[in-house]
């Protein structure tokens, strides 16, 4: 069970009500000058990932304050609980064990008192067999080929995943090709087909339900794709696999359940890279590179589990989280990787967070008064330099940041990397710091400005600084440090769920919109004029069928 603790009733909550007073009017720069071991308590280091947290608007009070926040709403006995296949996901009745995918070293966990490692060690072993025929090239396509290029068919959580860890891994990558298809605009599916020759591709097609419009929309048109090509219905065994919890759905659609890989339903959409959902993984880098990645993630599994709160990344991740969002009520957290492989990781983590974490409703059934989860987003930088950051550094909200570098690039390029990584440090530094008005004035008369330059313009040209950043600086991006840095990420989300007093791992609030466009769908069949709706929606399906 997990607890169900109002985190505004804690005795926590109301000193830390109190302790933002005092340090909403403390400037970082400030607190660095007082205090020269500022980065030496507030950072982390852990095996290849160092989190320097120093530059956020905290201190010791602070940091103890929310470690009390999360021990009086029982963090550590909801870790626990997920670790131990309590069915947490209440109101889907199901357990939470995506770290049972990752769990190299094959301590039973038990769902309804079976082990769930065995079956998870034949999928791993069925993973590694047939991506090693396929890399190898002894899996052969119906023309006796060799497979070049693999399409994976896939949406939200069966797609971004391998989407995001395949391009972070780039530099690991074989010869396949891979190509993601999600979109059911029909130029996803064509644009992908036109690339492609069905003599020598692999369609995965990833869906935890098998049953998600656009994924099955998309699976079919590469069927009919692949039998127009001259291939009969006993070819599509050796061009279509499919990735899934739901084997009925699979045989249905006419994939050989040889050929299914399986995963169960306690593994949540948005972590489910781990699974059989990772086979594109597999494919692209390696099996190897594959369990690399996941006893990397296995790593920090162990570490959240074990670590005291404060030396815990995913904690003090969550922690510093729920210190900006409901004491200081900034409403988004910036992901800025300085890492082009890492390009996909902002857009990976939008649907990890805010599909977990948007909720308006807490465990007790009842509407919260606090806010929730996030809004993601990010680029990588420094290409965000030159478009949004004016905002994150003269906007009027405050926007937490998350900076993300390797230490050694894959591509040492001259002063490449130099170059990335100054603009990583001075960036932080800058946010922290600011520019006062003095400093602007200064290097104004140093440019030979007038006195009245000067003034129409030194406003403009001043910095408050005082802006948060969490730095992490990772020695190499290697898919061991990359599992263990998403693994980082999907703890942190579970530890302010667990304190927002909210499920985390269902995703209700995806339905509505379904379950209107299967109402809508049949409506825009013929021409017939629609008035079902209210007059906005009829006007816009009425205005599509008259241009269509
Ligand atoms: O893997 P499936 O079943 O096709 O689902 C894909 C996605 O479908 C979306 O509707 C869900 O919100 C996501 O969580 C999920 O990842």
């Amino acid at each position: 069970m997990l607890p169900t603790t109002d985190f505004t009733t804690t005795q926590a909550y109301k000193y830390l009500t109190d302790h933002y007073i005092d340090i909403v009017s403390k400037s970082l720069k400030e607190m660095f000058d007082a205090d020269d071991q500022r980065f030496n308590k507030f950072s982390i280091q852990f095996e290849d990932i160092l989190l320097d947290y120093s530059k956020n608007r905290i201190d010791d009070e602070t940091i103890a304050l929310l470690i009390q926040l999360a021990k009086e709403c029982s963090l550590k006995e909801a870790i626990d609980a997920m670790y131990s296949g309590e069915k947490i996901n209440v109101t889907e009745g199901r357990p939470v064990l995506h770290i049972a995918l990752r769990n190299r070293s094959n301590t039973p966990i038990y769902v309804d008192g079976k082990d769930v490692m065995p079956d998870v060690n034949k999928v791993l072993d069925q993973m590694k067999a047939f991506s090693e025929a396929i890399i190898s090239g002894e899996w052969k396509g119906y023309t006796g080929k060799a497979i070049t290029d693999v399409v994976n068919i896939g949406i939200g959580g069966s797609d971004l995943g391998p989407v995001m860890v395949t391009e972070a891994l780039k530099a690991y990558k074989n010869h396949l090709n891979l190509h993601f298809v999600s979109n059911v605009d029909g130029t996803h599916i064509v644009e992908t087909l036109k690339a492609v020759d069905p003599e020598t591709t692999l369609f995965l097609v990833a869906s935890k339900t098998f049953t998600t419009q656009e994924t099955m929309g998309n699976a079919h048109s590469a069927r009919d794709w692949f039998l127009a090509s001259g291939a009969t219905e006993a070819d599509v065994a050796k061009h279509f696999a499919a990735l899934s919890t739901n084997a009925a759905a699979v045989e249905k659609f006419g994939i050989d359940t040889k050929n299914m890989f399986e995963f169960w339903d306690w593994v949540g959409g948005r972590y489910s890279l781990w699974s059989a959902i990772g086979l594109s993984i597999a494919l692209s880098i390696g099996f190897e590179n594959f369990a690399d990645l996941l006893a990397g993630a296995h790593a920090t599994d162990n570490h959240f589990k074990s670590a005291e709160f404060d030396q815990n990344i995913p904690v003090i991740m969550g922690l510093i989280g729920i210190w900006y969002n409901n004491f200081f009520e900034a409403e988004t957290n910036v992901i800025l990787p300085y890492d082009q492989y890492l390009h996909r990781f902002s857009a990976y983590f939008q649907q990890g967070d805010m599909e977990s974490n948007g909720k308006h409703v807490d465990r007790n059934g009842k509407d919260v008064d606090y806010s929730t989860g996030p809004i993601i987003w990010g680029e990588p930088g420094t290409n965000g330099q030159h478009a949004f950051y004016q905002l994150i550094h003269q906007g009027t909200k405050l926007i937490p940041a998350d900076f993300i570098a390797p230490a050694q690039s894959h591509n040492p390029l001259g002063e490449h990397h130099n170059m990335l990584l100054s603009n990583f440090f001075a960036q932080t530094e800058a946010l922290m710091n600011g520019k006062t008005e003095e400093v602007v004035i200064e290097e104004l008369k140093a440019a030979g400005k007038s006195d009245e330059e000067i003034v129409k313009i030194a406003p403009f040209k001043v910095f408050e600084g005082n802006r948060p950043t969490n730095s992490f600086l990772i020695k190499k991006i290697t898919p061991y440090t990359l599992g263990a840095l998403i693994a980082a990420y999907e703890h942190k989300i579970f530890t302010q769920g667990i304190i927002w007093n909210i499920y985390s791992f269902d995703q209700w609030g995806v339905e509505l919109g379904k379950q209107l466009a299967g109402k809508i769908l049949p409506e825009l069949k013929d021409n017939a004029e629609i008035s079902s709706h209210d007059s906005s929606t009829n006007g816009l399906i009425n205005q599509y069928k008259a241009w269509r």
